[in-house]
C-alpha cells in the first residue's frame, strides 16, 4: 500500500471520527434529527471535495454543534423564557421629512436582547426609512439611534448580487463578520436548512425565484450570529410554509438571545412578539368651533 493510500484511509479515519462526533452534540443538544442528518450530510461534503482536515474547516465539532443549534435549535416555549437581557437598539426621537414632508416625527423605539418588536402602519407610513435609520443606511434629521452589538439586515428587496450563488454570498458576507470559507458556507447552509432551503449547488442570484432571493437575504442577515438583526418584511414571496419557518426562525433568534425587529403588515402573529410599534399616523382632531 503506498503513502497517497495510507493517506486518504487516514483522514477517512480522522473525518468519521469528527462526523460522528458532531453528529452526537447536534443530539445532545436536542437538534430535531433530520436536521442534525442534514447538518452532518453537508459537513462530510465539504471535507469530501475540500480535502481539509475537519478542525481545519469547521473547528470543534462541539462548538460547530452550539454554533448550529444557536441559529436553528427549537425555540424555546414561554414559560421557560429568560428574562429580556439588556439594551441592544435604542432610537430615540427619530424625525425625517423627504422634501418637507414628515415622514418620522418623533419616533422613539427601544429593544432588548432576547424581544422581537414589530413594526406596522399604512403603506407609506415609514417603517422601512425607520429600520434604514437604525442600520445607519438613511441619517436621520434629528435624533439618535444606540446600537450595543453587531448587526444584520434584511432588506425588502435588494441585497443579493446577480452573478453569485448562495455559497459565494455566504462566503462574502462571512469574510465581513470574520468566518472562515468553510464556516461561512456550513453555516449559511444550516440556515437555509431551517428555511426549507437547500442552497447547495443553486444557481446564480439571478436565477433564484423571489421567495428564495428572500431566504437568501434572511440567512445572511442572521451569519455570523449579529446581536441584532433587523428585517425588513423578510417573507415576500414565501409560500405559507416557508412563511411558519420565517417565524419560528424568528423566535429561535429571540430565544438565543438576539434582539429583533421586523416590518410586518401581516397582523396575524402580533401576539407573537414582544413589542410593536404602529406608525400609522394619527389623524388630528377635528376643532369644531
Ligand atoms: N429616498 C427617498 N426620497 C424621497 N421620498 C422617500 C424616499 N424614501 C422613502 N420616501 C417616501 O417616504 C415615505 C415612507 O416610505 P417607506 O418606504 O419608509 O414607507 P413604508 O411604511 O415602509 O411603506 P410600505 O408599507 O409601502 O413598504 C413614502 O411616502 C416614500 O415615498
Amino acid at each position: 500500500m503506498n503513502d497517497a493510500t495510507n493517506d486518504v484511509r487516514e483522514h477517512a479515519g480522522e473525518h468519521d471520527a469528527w462526523l460522528a462526533a458532531l453528529d452526537g452534540e447536534l443530539r445532545r443538544r436536542g437538534i430535531e434529527p433530520g436536521l442534525a442528518r442534514h447538518v452532518v450530510a453537508e459537513a462530510a461534503a465539504h471535507l469530501r471535495d475540500s480535502r481539509q482536515p475537519p478542525l481545519a474547516a469547521f473547528g470543534r465539532p462541539d462548538v460547530y454543534a452550539a454554533a448550529v443549534a444557536d441559529s436553528v435549535g427549537e425555540p424555546v416555549s414561554g414559560a421557560r423564557r429568560p428574562p429580556p437581557g439588556p439594551v441592544r437598539l435604542e432610537a430615540r426621537g427619530i424625525v425625517k421629512r423627504y422634501r418637507r414632508r414628515p415622514v418620522l416625527a418623533g419616533v422613539d423605539l427601544t429593544v432588548r436582547a432576547g424581544q422581537i418588536a414589530a413594526i406596522v402602519g399604512a403603506n407609506g407610513c415609514g417603517k422601512s426609512t425607520l429600520l434604514r435609520i437604525c442600520a445607519g443606511m438613511v441619517s436621520p434629521d434629528r435624533g439618535r439611534v444606540h446600537v450595543h452589538g453587531t448587526l444584520g439586515y434584511c432588506p425588502q428587496d435588494g441585497g443579493t448580487s446577480e452573478f453569485l450563488v448562495p455559497d459565494e454570498h455566504f462566503v462574502l458576507v462571512g469574510a465581513g463578520r470574520g468566518m472562515g470559507r468553510a464556516a461561512a458556507v456550513g453555516a449559511g447552509r444550516a440556515h437555509a436548512a431551517a428555511l426549507d432551503w437547500n442552497p447547495a449547488g443553486a444557481g446564480q442570484a439571478r436565477l433564484l425565484s423571489g421567495g428564495t432571493r428572500q431566504k437568501l437575504n434572511l440567512v445572511m442577515a442572521g451569519l455570523g450570529d449579529p446581536d441584532v438583526l433587523l428585517l425588513d418584511e423578510p417573507y415576500q414571496g414565501f409560500d405559507r410554509g416557508a412563511y411558519v419557518d420565517f417565524w419560528h426562525q424568528l423566535w429561535r433568534w429571540r430565544d438565543a438571545g438576539k434582539a429583533i425587529v421586523v416590518v410586518t403588515h401581516l397582523l396575524d402573529r402580533l401576539d407573537r412578539v414582544d413589542t410593536v410599534l404602529d406608525l400609522t399616523p394619527v389623524p388630528e382632531p377635528e376643532i369644531r368651533a
